[in-house]
């Protein structure tokens, strides 16, 4: 897939794996909105990419992507800005078991729901030009994971949606293709499991201990694999230190 000149959408943009992301789609020369429910970080974020790659080329958007209106808003936003979408990476989420309703809303719904607009913005049939969704899942999307069962949940929900839209035919005749990224423990801030994160923090860090933490690279470099490929409707590919970058699924059918 050629990127250079493509608009894309970022959630959870602010940090992390978000903010790399849009990183490296404005160094392929893509203008990207990010959006972020952290304002002032999403703010200084995208101030720093309009330095670097021209005013031009990112804009920020203040969304709560479980709130539908603001997510709405992003693409709205986006589409009178750039006058198109091409790429929706649906990134924005939380680790919290004891807030594990907000954990489903964030992870799952709110990527349900950024799909939900990038089908309607990007559909051939409603004046789009087809295009690609990103949703960033995790290697709990695969396994039982006993001490963040809400977390674990929201990543196995977001596979299955995931693959069930890549094998609508109305999709495909829509020029629309749909993949998930599946990272394990990665260096954000995300892992730093501070209070109410997860069940038992002590069983995580000995997690992480044991199974390592996949460097930013790695994930950026799988990010781009899924996104350049153009067969990649459907695919599930795992992130792991110790095997690397790994299809689960290939494709849907
Ligand atoms: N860091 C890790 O070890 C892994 C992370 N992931 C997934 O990657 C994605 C990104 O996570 P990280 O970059 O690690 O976390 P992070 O905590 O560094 O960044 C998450 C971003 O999402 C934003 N966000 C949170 N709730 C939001 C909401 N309701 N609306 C809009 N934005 C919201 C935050 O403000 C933050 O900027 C998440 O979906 C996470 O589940 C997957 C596998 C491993
Ligand atoms: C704060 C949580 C951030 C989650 C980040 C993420 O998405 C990545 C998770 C990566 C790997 C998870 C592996 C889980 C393994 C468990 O199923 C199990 O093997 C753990 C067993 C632990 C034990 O027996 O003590």
């Amino acid at each position: 897939m050629e990127l250079k000149g493509k608009v894309a959408i970022v959630s959870g943009a602010a940090e992390g794996f978000g903010k790399a992301f849009a990183e490296v789609l404005l160094l392929k020369g893509c203008k990207v909105c990010l959006c972020d429910i952290n304002a002032p970080l999403g703010q200084k974020t995208t101030g720093i990419f309009e330095q670097r790659f021209g005013k031009e080329n990112a804009i920020f958007v203040t969304c709560d992507v479980t709130v539908a209106e603001q997510f709405a808003d992003v693409f709205k936003k986006t589409k009178l800005e750039y006058g198109k979408i091409d790429i929706v990476v649906n990134n924005a989420g939380v680790a919290n078991e004891k807030e594990w309703r907000q954990t489903i809303m964030v992870n799952l719904i709110g990527s349900m729901q950024g799909t939900e607009l990038a089908v309607k913005y990007m559909s051939k049939e409603n004046g789009g030009h087809g295009g690609v969704i990103i949703n960033i899942g995790s290697a709990t999307g695969f396994e039982p994971v006993f001490f963040m069962p809400a977390y674990a949940a929201s990543k196995h929900g977001l596979i299955g949606f995931t693959r069930s839209w890549s094998v609508s035919k109305r999709n495909e005749a829509n020029g629309l293709r749909f993949a998930c990224l599946c990272p394990a423990f990665a260096e954000t801030n995300l892992i730093r499991f501070t209070e109410g994160t997860t069940l038992s923090n002590s069983t995580a860090e000995a997690l992480l201990k044991e199974i390592g933490v996949v460097k930013m690279s790695q994930v950026v470099e799988s990010f781009m694999e899924l996104l350049a490929d153009e067969s990649n409707n459907g695919a599930v590919l795992k992130l792991t230190l110790d095997d690397g970058a790994e299809y689960m699924y290939r494709d849907a059918r």
